[in-house]
């Protein structure tokens, strides 16, 4: 359990202050992929630097496992560092070493025997599908190959959190992907805790279990992820939500089909979990008397369960179309009846 209390940074430039991170708690679970998001300067940088003490932090404290890290004197500092991995957007790899001599570096450092260096590293290759690429210098790999030997590199001295700065921002969404699948597995076969942070809210869906929002240097919003994109509550989260669901445009998109008709309404259905499962359309059709005329749908698969967005209009006798859409609202569907205002 990573416990943060509230955590400040204030950088005195020569004539300002800068409050990067302002007051910020939060607790992370052990086995956890945490993300945070924000946009340029909320202080994600900050915050993630603080984690390992890369910054000293003005006020607050930080424990991981009960060890309050900002306490910590310089030696118990340098050996905690080695169990708290770091991986970055540009990699910060050795460009003068091959990739085994760069994931052996941090067990050099450690002053791990020079045998034992070596089942490990082969092990790490492995683990991050690198099998064949030992000797190869960075320059001759392509961006995804050079994270991975980041996060081998990373994970050298089995740490218990692995801090990722922006870690897929220089990378094709292709290879995005294949990272944020590697980050996945890693925390599933290792139990590895994950703090993440990313200006993207694609890769939040794709891996974070939990997330939190930051404005200003603070957390405007945390929650399941699932919760905060199904209910956003500030405005930053809402915008963050709307990029990766464009169908949170559509409903003006779709007024030519709002009308005043006493046999027409149109809904717009949300779907969380298991429900995104449901066949509630074809379920409706056989039960009730409406034509249903599907308009827009989309479904984002999250770690903790997808969620859907379905705008149909439905079509019959006015008191059927209440019955049909109370009937809806009692499987657990958000239905929400739209209106041109
Ligand atoms: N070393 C520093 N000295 C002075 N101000 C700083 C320093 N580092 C960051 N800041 C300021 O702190 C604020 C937060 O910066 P930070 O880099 O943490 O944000 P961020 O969310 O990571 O943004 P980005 O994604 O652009 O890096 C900004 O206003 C930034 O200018």
């Amino acid at each position: 359990m990573i416990r943060i209390k509230h955590l400040s940074k204030r950088y005195k430039t020569k004539n300002q202050e800068v409050q990067a991170v302002d007051n910020v708690s939060l607790d992370i679970a052990k086995g956890e992929i945490f993300g945070v998001i924000g946009y340029s300067g909320a202080g994600k940088s900050t915050f993630v630097r603080l984690i390992n003490r890369l910054e000293e932090p003005t006020d607050g404290s930080i424990l991981i496992h009960d060890k309050d890290i900002t306490k910590m004197p310089s030696n118990q500092l340098r050996e905690k560092r080695q169990k708290i991995g770091m991986i970055f957007q540009h990699f910060n790899l050795l460009w003068s070493r091959t990739v085994y001599d760069n994931i052996a570096f941090p067990l050099e450092i450690a002053g791990v025997p020079k045998s034992k260096r070596k089942e490990k590293v082969l092990e790490l290759i492995n683990l991050v599908g690198l099998a064949g690429k030992e000797n190869a210098y960075p320059s001759q790999l392509s961006g995804g190959q050079k994270q991975r030997v980041g996060i081998a590199r990373a994970l050298a001295n089995d740490p218990e959190v692995l801090l990722c700065d922006e870690a897929t921002s220089a990378l094709d969404p292709e290879t995005t992907d294949d990272i944020l699948d590697l980050l996945v597995s890693i925390n599933k076969k290792l139990g590895l805790t994950i703090i993440l942070i990313t200006h993207e809210m694609n890769v939040i869906q794709k891996i974070c279990h939990r997330v939190a929002v930051m404005e200003n240097g603070k957390v405007v919003e945390t929650g399941e992820v699932l919760d905060v994109f199904v209910k956003p509550t500030s405005k930053t989260t809402k915008r963050f939500v709307q990029q990766l669901n464009p169908l949170e445009h559509e409903k003006d998109n779709l007024a030519a089909f709002i009308n005043d008709r006493e046999d027409s309404e149109v809904v717009k259905l949300h779907f969380i979990g298991d429900r995104a499962k449901r066949a509630l359309i074809s379920e409706v059709a056989k039960t009730f008397d409406v034509e249903i005329n599907i308009l827009q749908g989309s479904v984002t698969p999250t770690q903790e369960g997808a969620y859907g967005t379905l705008f149909v209009e439905l079509i019959g006798e006015n008191s059927v179309l209440q019955e049909t859409i109370d009937y809806m609202k009692n499987t657990g569907v958000e239905v929400e009846v739209l209106r041109n205002v």
